[in-house]
């Protein structure tokens, strides 16, 4: 039976791999108690897909091009989603409280204050019938904060009860990762992840991404290359810090000079090691890592990943939460926090001078 001074909070994201819209359910105080519920992900049609993917390939458009036909047609497949979710699951539509509406990055410049999610709240909340909270991440950014990652307080809410020092590494288009310590909380995105192996599968093979990390674990990676890779300035860099999808595309591009197997696995191995590097950015070892996101279902990534850590590294699913709907769940989680006036942030995962609250609030009426 569920605890009636819980929210029923739905959240729907459509991550930077950009392969649809995850949809899920939680009920929460917004604070330490979490029970969650299904989760569903509705691909993109192919057309609006390609639309985006274009886009984000363009970045002066991407920035401050007039996107406003495209916001419409990604907000309306948001409210689709949600809906059919709804439908899906017998959701009743009074029982949500709100819907925590992250969107689709398509531009995230924290060094020049400025980030945008595709998503239109006012449209989503007139389409749906249910309150919307959206823009979670623009007063982070807005004070000085890097605007990602976000999953970390919903990360330390689902792991209160684990040992600890406990890893949580995000695998989904970029790498992030969220170290739990007690009241102590760092997180940070840690370098590429699927997004840079899924162009090249895409581009050699014709798939949208590497199935089981196969094409990967069967070719020898060029070491060299990865030492090379790891000189990208950015794993110096203090925490908090984080990343655009396509900002390690350039820098690896010698990998293109090698066959496919031995391509894949040179970008598996530089993933690998830019996440394992993450250690060097926390204060004590984690005891586990445990992985989330599309990049735990690679068995090449998981397999260096043991290799490189030397503690148990785990798919999420061995603590019982469910890897493909965190994200999705997390926002459901901000938007109570949101209309908590909860912080979403802290300075040590973001980088916000002070903890902070955000998102804005859109009736339905
Ligand atoms: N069966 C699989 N085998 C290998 N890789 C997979 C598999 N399923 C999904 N993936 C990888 O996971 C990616 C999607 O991961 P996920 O949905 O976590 O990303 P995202 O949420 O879009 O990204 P982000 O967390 O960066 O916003 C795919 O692009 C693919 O590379
Ligand atoms: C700006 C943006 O959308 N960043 C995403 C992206 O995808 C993974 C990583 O980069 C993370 O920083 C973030 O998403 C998750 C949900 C987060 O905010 O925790």
């Amino acid at each position: 039976m569920s605890d009636p001074a819980l929210l029923t909070a739905i959240g729907a994201i459509s991550g930077t791999s950009m392969d649809g819209i995850d949809v899920s359910l939680v009920r929460t105080d917004g604070d330490a108690r979490v029970e969650t519920g299904p989760g569903q992900c509705y691909p993109y049609a192919p057309a609006l897909r390609d639309q985006l993917l274009a886009l984000i390939a363009d970045a002066p458009r991407a920035e401050h091009g007039a996107l406003d036909d495209l916001e419409a047609a990604v907000s309306d497949a948001h409210a689709d989603a949600i809906a059919q979710f709804m439908t899906e699951f017998s959701v009743d539509r009074a029982s949500v409280r709100v819907i925590g509406l992250h969107g689709q990055t398509v531009y995230h410049r924290p060094e020049k204050r400025f980030t945008r999610q595709l998503g239109v709240g006012a449209r989503v909340a007139r389409a749906l019938g249910v309150d919307v909270v959206n823009r979670f991440r623009h007063a982070d950014v807005a004070a000085g904060g890097e605007g990602a990652p976000f999953a970390p307080l919903y990360h330390r809410a689902l792991a209160s009860r684990l040992e600890q020092p406990v890893m949580v590494l995000n695998l989904g288009g970029v790498g992030n990762v969220t170290f739990i310590d007690g009241e102590t909380v760092i997180a940070f995105d840690t370098g590429p992840a699927s997004a840079l192996l899924d162009d090249f599968v895409l581009k050699r093979l014709g798939k949208p991404y590497d199935e089981g990390g196969r094409l990967a674990g069967s070719g020898q990676a060029d070491a060299a290359m990865v030492a090379s890779l790891m000189k990208h300035p950015y794993f110096d860099r203090p925490a908090p810090k984080s990343l655009d999808r396509n900002d390690f595309h350039a820098w690896a591009k010698a990998v293109e000079s090698l066959g496919d197997s031995e391509g894949a696995a040179t970008l598996a191995a530089f993933t690998v090691a830019s996440a394992a590097d993450a250690v060097r950015h926390v204060p004590r070892p984690p005891v586990r890592w445990l992985v989330t996101g599309g990049g735990r279902l690679n068995a090449t990534f998981m397999r260096l990943l043991h290799d490189a850590l030397g503690v148990p590294v785990e798919p999420v699913e061995a603590v019982g939460w469910n890897g493909d709907f965190i994200e999705a769940q997390c926002f459901g989680y901000l938007a109570v926090r949101s209309l908590r006036g909860l912080p979403l942030s802290l300075p040590t995962t973001t980088g916000v001078p002070a903890p902070m609250t955000g998102g804005e609030l859109w009736r339905a009426a």
